[in-house]
């Protein structure tokens, strides 16, 4: 990440309630963004954590992380069994890599020569067809080992909006950013709930859930600096509360437009 989209990123944070939900495992995500002001969700949403919250509901001044929700906790000896597995199957692929992820294992085969990652995508069948509470699912040059429960970035998604006491808020929006094959079910789930807005990162058009595309990072940049400029607008009704929940009012109010509109400058 570079400092550039860091800052932009915390200023977001400091504004609205931010997360970033991955499939890498959650300290990994956490020590590559080295922001202590966001949620993180490792794991596809299998491992919520967000800072620490005082009594008043305002974030604490430690740098510990809290964690909040681990929905397939149960499922973290058979994952580290599975990632022995599959490193022992894949060992003869060329190019194949296999990546703990805590509560899912990424077999990855973007490095695989010709025709090698057909035998990645074998192994991982073989080894998820021997048990009946796991799954695989599919990302970018990547198969995926997850636990059989109902649990993806979307309901994650739907977890922290509820937690941070926002469902029953009027007027709230949530946006949520990706490029993977995986965020589509954070589309999905915005779409269904009609919660707020996905907005895919892709240079091809493609099938997606999401209602907005951007080009690339840099547009991304663009847009959560339209964002953190609308924030503080008068029309921005959070700037009516003290502290929430991870987030901080500062900044001085000036004209601006709502995300939808920032989105589509
Ligand atoms: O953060 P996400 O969008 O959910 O991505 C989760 C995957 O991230 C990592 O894979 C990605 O980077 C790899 C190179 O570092 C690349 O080969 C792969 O195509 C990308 O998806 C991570 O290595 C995977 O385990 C995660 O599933």
């Amino acid at each position: 990440m570079s400092e550039e989209m860091r800052d932009v990123v915390r200023s977001v944070a400091r504004a609205f309630p931010t997360a970033i939900i991955s499939g890498r495992g959650r300290e990994k995500v956490e020590a590559f963004v080295q922001l202590k002001e966001l949620f993180y969700a490792g794991s596809h949403g299998m491992d919520i954590a967000g800072p620490r919250i005082d009594a008043n509901g305002c974030q604490g001044s430690g740098n510990e992380f809290v964690t909040a929700f681990q929905p397939a906790a149960h499922f973290r000896p058979l994952i580290d069994d599975i990632y022995i597995q599959l490193q022992q199957r894949l060992k003869e692929v060329p190019g194949s890599s296999v990546e703990h992820n805590n509560f899912c294992v990424s077999a990855h085969f973007r490095n695989c020569p010709g025709e090698a990652w057909q035998d990645v995508i074998s192994a991982v069948e073989e080894l998820v067809a021997q048990h009946d509470d796991l799954r695989m699912t599919r990302g970018r040059k990547v198969v995926e080992v997850r636990p059989k429960v109902d649990w993806h970035k979307g309901t994650a998604l739907s977890h922290l909006v509820d937690a941070l006491g926002l469902a029953q808020e009027p007027d709230v929006v949530a946006i949520y950013v990706g490029d993977d094959h995986t965020d589509e079910d954070a589309f999905r789930t915005l779409e269904e709930t009609r919660r707020g807005f996905g907005i895919l990162v892709s240079t091809r058009a493609k099938p997606t859930r999401a209602r907005y595309t951007v080009r690339d990072p840099a547009c991304v940049k663009d847009f959560l600096s339209g964002i953190v400029e609308w924030s503080k607008s008068d029309n921005n009704g959070w700037r009516a509360k003290p502290c929430c929940n991870g987030w901080s009012m500062n900044g001085s109010a000036a004209a601006g437009s709502g995300p939808e509109e920032a989105m589509q400058q």
